[in-house]
């Protein structure tokens, strides 16, 4: 019987794990933190149920993935609206054209899109770097009102350092006002009563599959845990760098802080699930009220401000330095654990900044290979 050993339990593990155990491969998962789930488990608070680090919306094209996260809990339909606070008024993110009445300079900012309204978007993703690519979609006027502030307070860095890469996907003006964030035709956010945390048990209770939490796993003491466990192969969805004990050098790494405060006896605390605040005077990048998705009947609701700056690995910043030294990592431990035996999956493993329907993708495929190999040699293949 082939055993895996999963180093880290966030959802793409809780994938794999359970794509393995539909063909009869057990795995052992082993995560650092007393919880498995990473950033996507959800929690409650005074009764009230929300997402201590921050707002999750599943939204995907992908049907095979939406299935699967249907089968472990069933999702209500929510689709995400959010709103930002410009210029002192709430208005819709991403930026509709209807808003721009309501704010000053609207007759520039209007001569500044229709001047770039017909610029090819392939020759838009040439841009250089992220300021580039949205200053060519939007003109400078709406760039320093949505775009700067809210990228730079988020990722305390200046945006034409950023990539582009992921502009496409994130950013957008809607010529035809349509307010949802998401364009993605399978919308939702989990009916359960435990939110995400529902998703996660359902994938990780698949059986064969064996969760420790609290085990901190190190390349150093990998080959313990290789032996302990059994196991013939290894996936790790862990940041390399810190796995590695930063040999090559530090990855660099964006950490969020969410501090979340149950309020009484209200019922919502603000008009959307996700409000904005690109302004230099909120300390907080934005602020999250979950029960608006969660729909939760019950008196009080629970709000996260957000901020940025925490000293941990959530999101990667994609820069081809940092891709590089990510390479470098996975081959350095191809080396040391052998090409065969070991594999990366997910978003810190793989240093991607991808949503939670790729990292179930990922899983999915990584999982599939992996099981085309033994099926073929009775070795992993290679993911
Ligand atoms: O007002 C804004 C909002 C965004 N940007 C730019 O877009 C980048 C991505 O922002 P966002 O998608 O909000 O960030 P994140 O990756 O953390 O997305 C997670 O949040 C939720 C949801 O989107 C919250 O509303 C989603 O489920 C997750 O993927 C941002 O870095 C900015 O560059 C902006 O400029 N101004």
């Amino acid at each position: 019987m082939t055993r895996a050993l999963i180093v880290g339990g966030g959802l793409t593990a809780a994938t794999l794990a359970w794509r393995l155990s539909q063909d009869g491969v057990e795995s052992t998962v082993l995560e650092r933190a007393e919880q498995t789930g990473g950033l996507v488990r959800s929690d409650h608070m005074g009764g009230v149920l929300y997402e201590p680090h921050g707002s999750h919306i599943f939204h995907t094209e992908d049907e095979e993935v939406w299935n699967l996260a249907n089968q472990m809990t069933p999702f209500r339909d929510y689709r995400h609206r959010v709103d930002i606070l410009i210029e002192g008024k709430i208005l819709n993110w991403p930026i509709l054209l209807s808003d721009i009445d309501a704010q000053s300079r609207s007759e520039e900012i209007k001569a500044e899109l229709e001047a770039r309204r017909d610029v090819d978007a392939e020759a838009r993703a040439q841009a250089a770097n992220f300021e580039e690519w949205c200053l060519e979609l939007m003109g400078p006027t709406l760039y320093d009102r949505y775009i700067r502030p809210y990228t730079e307070k988020q990722w305390g860095r200046p945006a034409r350092t950023l990539s582009a890469s992921w502009a496409p996907r994130r950013v957008s003006v809607r010529w035809d006002n349509d307010p949802y964030l998401f364009p993605d035709p399978y919308q939702g956010w989990p009916a359960g009563p435990n939110g995400y945390t529902d998703l996660l048990d359902g994938l990780f209770g698949a059986p064969g599959v064996t969760v420790r939490t609290g085990v901190d796993v190190t390349l150093e003491t990998l080959d313990r845990h290789v032996r302990e466990e059994q196991a013939d192969l290894v996936v790790l969805t862990c940041p390399l760098d810190e796995f590695c004990g930063n040999e090559l050098g530090a990855l660099e790494w964006r950490g969020i802080d969410v501090r979340s405060v149950h309020i009484p006896h209200i019922e919502y605390a603000q008009g959307a699930m996700v409000v904005n605040y690109p302004g230099e005077g909120y300390p907080f990048i934005r602020i999250h009220e979950t029960k608006h998705a969660s729909g939760q009947q019950i008196e009080g609701t629970v709000l996260g401000f957000e901020f940025t700056g925490a000293p941990s690995r959530h999101y990667p910043i994609e820069l081809p330095e940092n891709r590089a030294l990510n390479d470098r990592y996975q081959d350095h431990l191809r080396g040391v654990i052998g090409a065969e035996r070991v594999h990366f999956a997910g978003r810190l493993a793989n240093y991607v900044y991808i949503d939670m329907d790729d990292c179930m993708r990922e899983a999915l495929t990584t999982a599939e290979q992996l099981l085309d190999g033994l099926a073929r040699d009775g070795a992993p293949g290679a993911a």
